[in-house]
């Protein structure tokens, strides 16, 4: 479901849920709803996800802003004869993850009082979480933190020139104590713990980037979104997804 509404200014469409690849979703089925946002005229994406922490400063419930990501994923989102009214054949990622956007949501995590981290996301297939010799290999080729998602969505909205903004709850760590006792929900709870921080951090920052400002008498619609907020993030409690688009 998209959930349409508004922050201040600012309209946005909340996707409640993401698909994975892991259920068995192709990579294209897996980022139709970035193309769609695209076409609905969404100009920033912000995406979330839970993963689990190899960087030893990171604890669980740790706010990660990501700047960068390893594509471990075994599909590619953009294989296959590209359509050019979406994007280019070949897509600069030199920058998936908007400098300004981080710089921006930093600031505020400093003014609101919120420790953040920032650090490079590796996608991996899942649905197992890793071994102890995995979690290590994440570390060595580079990585902060590890997940199942996010990856294909960011390529995809890059490749339509959609400005993109990462964040990542560590909901586990990937080390020799704590992988004992990793399990989903282990991950739920240390979401649903780390998500009154987020949902501030996320709506303090698309009232202050820079976009489209909606008329006056579009106002009203704002005190409705702040319930369908509410609940979406209920819903990425329990879902682990929280990607809002707003133009
Ligand atoms: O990346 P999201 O969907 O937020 O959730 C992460 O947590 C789930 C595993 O507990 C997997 O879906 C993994 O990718
Ligand atoms: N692959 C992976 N995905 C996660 N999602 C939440 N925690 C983890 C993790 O440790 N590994």
């Amino acid at each position: 479901a998209l959930v349409f509404g508004t922050i201040g200014v600012k309209k946005v469409v909340a996707m409640q849920g993401r698909f994975h690849f892991y259920e068995g979703y192709s990579m294209k089925e897996v980022t139709f709803p970035v193309r769609v946002l695209k076409y609905l005229g969404v100009e920033k994406l912000i995406v979330s996800n839970a993963s689990g922490g190899v960087n030893p400063n990171y604890k669980v419930g740790s706010i990660v802003i990501i700047k960068d990501h390893i594509n471990f994923m075994p599909e590619h989102p953009l294989r296959g004869k590209n359509d050019e009214r979406f994007g280019p054949r070949f897509v600069n990622m030199s920058e998936p993850y908007s400098v300004e956007m981080i710089a921006k949501a930093k600031e505020i995590a400093q003014e609101l009082n919120i420790e953040v981290h920032d650090g490079v996301y590796l996608g991996l297939q899942g649905p197992t979480f890793e071994t102890l010799s995995e979690y290590r290999m994440v570390k060595i080729l580079g990585a902060d933190c590890v997940g199942m998602s996010t990856v294909p969505e960011v390529i995809v909205a890059r490749h339509m020139e959609l400005e993109t903004f990462g964040v990542s709850i560590i909901t586990d760590m990937g080390d020799e104590e704590s992988i004992l006792s990793v399990s989903h929900k282990e991950v739920l709870e240390a979401a649903k713990k780390a998500e009154p921080n987020l949902r501030k951090l996320v709506k303090e920052l698309i009232v202050r980037v820079n976009g489209h400002p909606l008329k006056p008498n579009q106002m009203h619609c704002l005190s409705i979104f702040e319930w369908h907020l509410h609940h979406c993030l209920k819903w990425y409690i329990q879902f682990l997804y929280l990607p809002t688009f707003f133009w």
